[in-house]
């Protein structure tokens, strides 16, 4: 099996000839929060039991911010947070970027920089940041904090992220999967 995409293993850059970024219409407003996926996501579904309930948000221009309680049955490291879960918080986070410029998008690439341990019990921070678009593909960053960095200056950054996003046709993309969710059929209602 080839490694990586295409056999190239992937890096993140950001390209210099970005297309322009324009607000959708219907994007939530800044401090709304953003119901882009459906309750039994994984990362922000309510329903899903053993989901990670990120709180996402809307933020200024291309941002979003989320947060995240770090629970017990995410430790890793003796009472810190797996690495694993941080990674899949961060991909969620970020996911939820491509909405605000419109339509669906899939993670292509995702690396994640650990700078400090994250305690079991405290409360995640995120602050995401859309980067730039060129065709499909869409670049996004991440930063987690401790505390709120809205109304603590001196927040420190504990990790941090960036993702590829390639917009796809949902309906395509997840045509033969689709009966296999558990939300099969909020999902084929809310298309109408
Ligand atoms: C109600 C519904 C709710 C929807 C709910 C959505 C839930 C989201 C959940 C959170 C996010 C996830 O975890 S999503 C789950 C994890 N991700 C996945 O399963 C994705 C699996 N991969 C794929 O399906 C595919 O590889 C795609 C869609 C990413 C790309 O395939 P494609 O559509 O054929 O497009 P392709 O031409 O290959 O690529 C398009 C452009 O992206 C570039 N590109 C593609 N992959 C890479 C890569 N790894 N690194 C660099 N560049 C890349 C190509 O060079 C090209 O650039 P250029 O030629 O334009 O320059």
């Amino acid at each position: 099996m080839k490694i990586g995409y295409m056999g190239v293993t992937s890096t993140f850059v950001v390209p210099d000839d970005l297309d322009a970024l324009t607000r959708h219409p219907k994007a939530s407003q800044p401090g709304e929060p953003i119901n882009l996926h459906h309750t039994q996501c994984h990362g922000c579904g309510d329903d899903a039991p053993e989901g990670l309930h990120i709180k996402i948000f809307a933020g200024d221009g291309f941002t979003v911010r989320a947060r995240m309680l770090v629970e017990p049955r995410m430790e890793g490291g003796p009472g810190q947070i797996h690495g694993g879960i941080l990674a899949t918080a961060f991909d969620e986070v970020m996911s939820h970027l491509p909405l605000l410029v419109g339509g669906h998008c899939v993670t292509a690439h995702l690396q994640v920089d650990f700078a400090a341990g994250i305690p079991v019990g405290s409360t995640l921070y995120f602050e995401g940041r859309l980067l730039g678009r060129q065709r499909r593909k869409l670049y996004t960053e991440v930063v987690a904090y401790l505390a709120d960095p809205l109304v603590d200056a001196g927040a420190e950054a504990v990790a941090s992220g960036r993702a590829l996003f390639v917009k796809i046709d949902s309906a395509r993309h997840y045509a033969e999967t689709l009966a296999n969710s558990k939300a099969a059929e909020q999902i084929s209602r809310r298309r109408g």
